[in-house]
């Protein structure tokens, strides 16, 4: 379980991970405008364990979907509306009077920033292939080592069209105990704190439509990908 505490909401400056911009543009003889972040393209991979016949996704806090709960919290304790963007800032006081759940037992748990979802990386590095970066994030977040050769491109698609329209291209790797080299768990020096979670073919769909597991729509997708695609190769021996 996670702990979080000494929240403090800061103005984002500069970032490594995302630029926001505000367009002008014509459309039709119309003036319009935009406002938009530039952020990286990704990559993800469903990993499916041909040993033990489940799927192997990652597990890990999220920033950006506790402060939604926060935020709600917040305007529930205040019986204010959830704010517009950029409320949160305003919203937030100093770590010592509002940001530590000590003291602030009504703090959302860390557990309502915590998310299921398919192994996935940012395409940040220009030298490498996407198959190269996916296969680096399987290694680095799952502990698998496969050959980017047996990546197999499943389809790409644009993540968050109101906001950054970046690319997401999903891959589906095949693994079996015997690609296992490591634990997982991402860059230490990277700060990253992942989680690997086994989901069982069996419990697939289940999983995928239960309201109740946060996760993303990379992980609904590429289950019923998988349903419709792959199971026939394993239905023998998991009666679904
Ligand atoms: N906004 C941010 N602020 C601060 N540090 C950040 C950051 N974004 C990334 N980082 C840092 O970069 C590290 C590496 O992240 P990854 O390349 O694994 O991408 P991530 O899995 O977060 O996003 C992948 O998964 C999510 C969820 O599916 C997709 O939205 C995304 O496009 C995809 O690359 C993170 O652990 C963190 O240290
Ligand atoms: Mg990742």
């Amino acid at each position: 379980m996670e702990q979080i505490n000494n929240i403090q909401v800061v103005p984002c400056t500069s970032s490594n991970y995302l630029k926001p911009f505000r367009v002008h543009y014509s459309q039709n003889g119309t003036m319009k405008s935009w406002d938009f972040m530039r952020t990286h393209d990704s990559v993800s991979v469903l990993i499916f364990n041909t040993t033990l016949h489940c799927f192997i996704l990652v597990k890990q806090f999220r920033p950006a979907v506790y402060m939604c709960e926060w935020e709600k919290s917040q305007a529930e304790e205040t019986g204010s509306e959830v704010g517009e963007v950029g409320e949160v800032g305003e919203a937030a006081a100093p770590p010592e009077e509002k940001g530590d759940a000590e003291n602030h037992p009504q703090l959302p748990p860390a557990s309502a920033g915590v998310t299921y979802e398919l192994c996935a990386g940012l395409v940040d590095k220009p030298h490498l292939s996407l198959e190269e970066i996916a296969r680096q994030e399987v290694l680095e977040e799952c502990g698998y080592d496969v050959p980017a050769s047996k990546l197999r491109r499943i389809t790409s698609y644009r993540s968050g069209v109101g906001v950054t329209g970046a690319k997401q291209t999903m891959f589906y790797a095949e693994v079996s105990d015997e690609n296992r080299v490591g634990e997982g768990g991402g860059e230490p020096q990277e700060g990253e704190l992942i989680e690997v979670v086994k989901v069982p073919l069996h419990e697939a769909m289940n999983f995928a439509y239960d309201e109740n597991i946060p996760k993303t729509m990379g992980v609904i997708f590429s289950f019923i990908w998988f349903h419709s695609n792959m199971l026939s190769k394993y239905k023998i021996s998991t009666n679904v």
